[in-house]
């Protein structure tokens, strides 16, 4: 990485991620798509508020709005009304380049199809966030990033390319990436799509095992079974949040 980019870098001045506090807390969150055939509203005024190290499965039929709503918290989109604090940060204020390097330190996003890069080793893979946010001694960042395909159970794949290992160890690969700068919260669309039922329930476990450590995790599903292993289910319908209920636990409404 070069001084320029490095200097762009420190000069988004971003607070650390607060972890004593809600990892997510939404207030009245809208989200309006402006097509050409007019306006969509796809969230209609979403209060939540999911606290650290909570394990929150996200369900709901195609279309109800959780890809939007997860895109609120990431960042990745922004909403139309309301307000979204990810860690002590209000997200619906940043400018974009902040959160580009907010994100890079907060969430770490895992997606169906892994998205690691296709050149770079799975060691590499894992390193490239902290490149980018330039949170660790760059020394430090090889022994890091072997100690988290250690944690996912991939170390001895660390050399390969993602195309000699298998889905689920592409997805280990990913998950140790979304971990490399040591964010509060783990966002993940779909986590298991593309794997198998033995291989997404051994993913399931890890993210059982990374809450338990104190991470917050929010995963969409569509699969109920997976959904089961969180601690708290969230049914999105129409734009709204029509269930928040406890594993195990039925809704009233
Ligand atoms: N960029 C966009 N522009 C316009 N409409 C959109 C856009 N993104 C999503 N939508 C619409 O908003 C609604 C919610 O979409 P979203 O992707 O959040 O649903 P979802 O619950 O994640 O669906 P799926 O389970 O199929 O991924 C849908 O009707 C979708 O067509």
């Amino acid at each position: 990485m070069n001084g320029k980019w490095l200097a762009w870098l420190g000069a988004v001045d971003l607070p650390e991620p607060r972890r004593d506090l809600a990892a997510v807390a939404l207030s009245g969150v809208g989200k309006v798509y402006v097509t050409g055939a007019g306006e969509f509203e796809a969230l209609r005024g979403i209060d939540l508020t999911v606290e650290a190290g909570e394990f929150v499965a996200v369900v709901g039929k195609s279309g109800s709005g959780k890809s939007t709503l997860i895109n609120m918290i990431t960042g990745i989109d922004r909403p139309t009304a309301g307000s979204v604090w990810v860690a002590g940060t209000p997200v619906h204020g940043l400018t974009e380049n902040q959160i580009a390097v907010w994100r890079g330190r907060t969430v770490g996003v895992v997606f169906q199809f892994f998205q690691l890069l296709p050149t770079l080793t799975a060691l590499e893979n894992v390193m490239l966030p902290m490149d980018f946010c330039a949170v660790h001694d760059p020394a430090e960042r090889p022994e890091r990033a072997l100690r988290l395909l250690e944690l996912v159970g991939v170390a001895d794949q660390a050399d390969k390319l993602p195309a000699n290992l298998s889905g689920g160890q592409q997805q280990r690969v990913a998950i140790a990436r979304s971990l490399a700068n040591d964010p509060p919260l783990l966002v993940a669309d779909e986590p298991t799509g593309n794997l198998d039922n033995r291989t997404a329930s051994a993913v399931i476990d890890l993210f059982a095992e990374l809450a338990a450590g104190g991470k917050t995790i929010l995963m969409v599903t569509h699969d109920d079974d997976l959904a089961s292993r969180a601690s708290r289910i969230l049914t999105v319908a129409e734009g709204r949040i029509a269930c928040s209920a406890a594993t195990g636990e039925v809704c009233d409404g």
